[in-house]
């Protein structure tokens, strides 16, 4: 038989050694084990490549988007979320990591580590003679999803084996759940909550959540190298299988961004799609509206297309994209009289108008699915199902209409507060409230204190945040340095002015108390009479004579805003009010003339 080569050499770190596995046999695949043989090589590498490669990763990143953003803006209008003759159908296969200490099946740690390879056990690896230990830690945040997900738990599941051959699966196979998972026939409902138009609701089914381990992670080093970090191998995942009910796009990453934020919210998973966390393949089909049957079904539902599937798409955006942009490429070989192949196919954000075809139908692995020997059934006992679901921490849903009733948030702003940083947002704004609370001098209802501190967390400090491009951190402006700032400036103590300036200076790095800046920066609010502020007016009318010239006589009123900006930075700026600098300005300007 003509030997066929492996055209990638793996390399994978050691103790900050890059070692190499050698080039192998692709015939050796026959037995997966074999894959063991391959000798091992180690390279001198003083730094582990690695974390040498994250910066330029970032940049890399940054530059991809801004190349995408760019593509975007070249090409013609959006496409349109629903299209008149053609029905859209998807159903989306969501893989979450789950939020446990132990791996699946051994008992390396799962903490996000800077060294690759550093957490992993034989069994990870694949080593002759390890075998699966289950590790009972993960049942309990996968239980916690598949309860909010609306599942119904199987007290009794097992675990399969589905073999491929590929680098990032040391075993040859996959342990998943595929003829008995733990949990099905759940739901997620998506509403105007979750940016759908008032009224409508969307019901989205879940077929089954099961338990499966993931992947290692790989990273292209050139054309014929790929690097290889085993960590995350073998960590639990939950795979939430929906049925193919959506049929828009952007609901289709609705409800994705709502599986998210659910699975944050009982604490089921660490990490998002941002970081990785979470991923999604979507699988998409068409059919025209006046045709019934597209020949195809999928658990119980026909008369759908052909399917193909995009796999491993990382942002909401890049779902919403990649299924306008597969479904577009479907109708129009349908149209010009071709046929859609079950295919899987890939999506950059490079190029955000199509998918790229992976592999055909003819290349689909047969995953030859068998029950795992090694490993037991999972039995779940209905007292640990009942003791979840009581304990089960509030859904983003109930999240949002505390912060409604309680708190007199907007739905809007209640809706951002819950969604953003992983729930820490929120938490910093209920401390600030609470304290809020206890420095008004008498009791000041919930609902007013809310709102106004979520205009300060949400709004200023928000801005301060993004206009700096800092991922949020609670520590950068205390809490109690926040409610006090919101405090003063409520007892009419500072000025809006004077609590933003504060704001910043604490934003960026200065640790005095508050009430010392208040002090030191002379900005305790005394209110000014009008004849001070006219007095003031006059030094800065004085001081640019041509912004005077130029909007009395050419109407140039914007010029306004900089004499303004100017009178507001003189020494008593801590005692003016915006609208009285800009009365007082306007008198000296005009003379009293409107
Ligand atoms: N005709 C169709 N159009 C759109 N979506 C479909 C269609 N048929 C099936 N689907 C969706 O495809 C997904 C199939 O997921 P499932 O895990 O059962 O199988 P798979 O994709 O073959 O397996 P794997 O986990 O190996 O990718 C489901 O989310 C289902 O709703
Ligand atoms: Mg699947
Ligand atoms: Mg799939």
């Amino acid at each position: 038989m003509q030997q066929r080569w492996m055209s990638r050499t793996l390399h994978c770190f050691r103790h900050g050694r890059l070692v190499q596995l050698n080039r192998y046999n692709t015939s050796n695949f026959s037995s997966p084990r074999r894959l063991l043989n391959v000798h091992l090589r180690s390279f001198h590498c003083s730094e582990p490549r690695w974390q040498d490669d994250s910066a330029p990763l970032r940049k890399e990143l940054k530059d991809a988007a801004k190349a995408a953003r760019k593509a975007a803006a070249a090409v013609p209008p959006e496409s349109p979320d629903i299209l008149p003759d053609w029905e859209l159908t998807v159903g989306i296969e969501i893989h979450a990591q789950l939020n446990a200490a132990r791996k699946l099946f051994s008992t390396a740690d799962t903490y996000p580590a800077s060294e690759p390879n550093s957490h992993i056990s034989a069994f990870d690896i694949a080593l002759p003679g390890s075998l699966p230990v289950f590790q009972p830690a993960v049942v309990l945040p996968a239980l916690r999803a598949a309860i909010a997900l609306q599942c119904t738990i199987l007290t009794k599941s097992t675990f399969d084996r589905k073999h491929y051959f590929y680098h990032d699966q040391p075993a040859g196979y996959q342990i998943t759940q595929y003829y008995t998972p733990f949990a099905v026939q759940g739901h997620v409902v998506l509403t105007s909550e979750d940016g759908l138009e008032d009224g409508r609701e969307v019901v989205v089914n879940i077929k089954q959540v099961q338990l499966e381990q993931d992947t290692a992670r790989s990273q292209e080093e050139d054309s014929s190298t790929t690097l290889i970090d085993f960590n995350r191998c073998g960590q639990a995942l939950i795979e939430i299988i929906s049925l193919p009910e959506l049929h828009s796009p952007r609901e289709a990453a609705a409800y994705v961004r709502k599986v998210q934020s659910m699975l944050y919210a009982v604490d089921a998973v660490t990490t998002g799609m941002e970081q990785g966390g979470l991923r999604a393949d979507v699988n998409v089909s068409v059919r025209r509206r006046d045709v019934l049957d597209g020949g195809f079904s999928y658990a119980g539902i026909s008369g759908l297309g052909q399917r193909t599937e995009i796999k491993n798409l990382s942002t909401f955006k890049g779902i919403e994209d990649a299924i306008k942009a597969e479904r577009d490429r479907q109708i129009s070989l349908i149209e010009s009289g071709g046929v859609v192949e079950g295919e899987t196919r890939g999506w950059s954000i490079t190029k955000p108008h199509e998918t790229r075809r992976l592999r055909g139908k003819e290349g689909e692995i047969d995953y030859r699915y068998m029950p795992d020997a090694d490993i037991p059934p999972l039995y779940i006992g209905t007292d640990l199902i009942g003791y979840v679901r009581r304990t089960l921490p509030p859904l983003p849903t109930d999240l949002t209409k505390m912060l409604v009733d309680d708190y007199g948030l907007s739905p809007t702003d209640a809706r951002t507060l819950v969604l953003l940083d992983d729930g820490e947002r929120l938490i910093y704004f209920q401390r600030v409230v609470a304290e809020l609370a206890s420095l008004a001098a008498h009791s000041v209802p919930q609902a007013e204190l809310g709102k106004t501190a979520a205009n300060w967390v949400l709004h200023e400090l928000g801005s301060l945040f993004s206009s700096d491009e800092r991922p949020w951190s609670s520590k950068v402006v205390p809490f109690d340095a926040m409610a006090e700032i919101v405090h003063r400036l409520r007892e009419k103590q500072i000025t809006g002015a004077s609590a933003k300036l504060i704001l910043k200076l604490v934003f960026n790095g200065d640790r005095r108390p508050v009430s010392q800046i208040v002090r030191q920066e002379e900005l305790a609010f005394s209110e000014m009479s009008a004849d001070e502020y006219d007095t003031i007016a006059r030094e800065i009318v004085e001081k640019f004579p041509q912004h005077v010239k130029d909007i009395v006589e050419k109407g140039k009123t914007g010029k306004l805003q900089f004499l303004m900006g100017q009178m507001m930075r003189h020494p008593r700026r801590g005692d003016m009010r915006a609208p009285d600098v800009e009365k007082a300005l306007r008198q000296v300007i005009f003379q009293g003339k409107p």
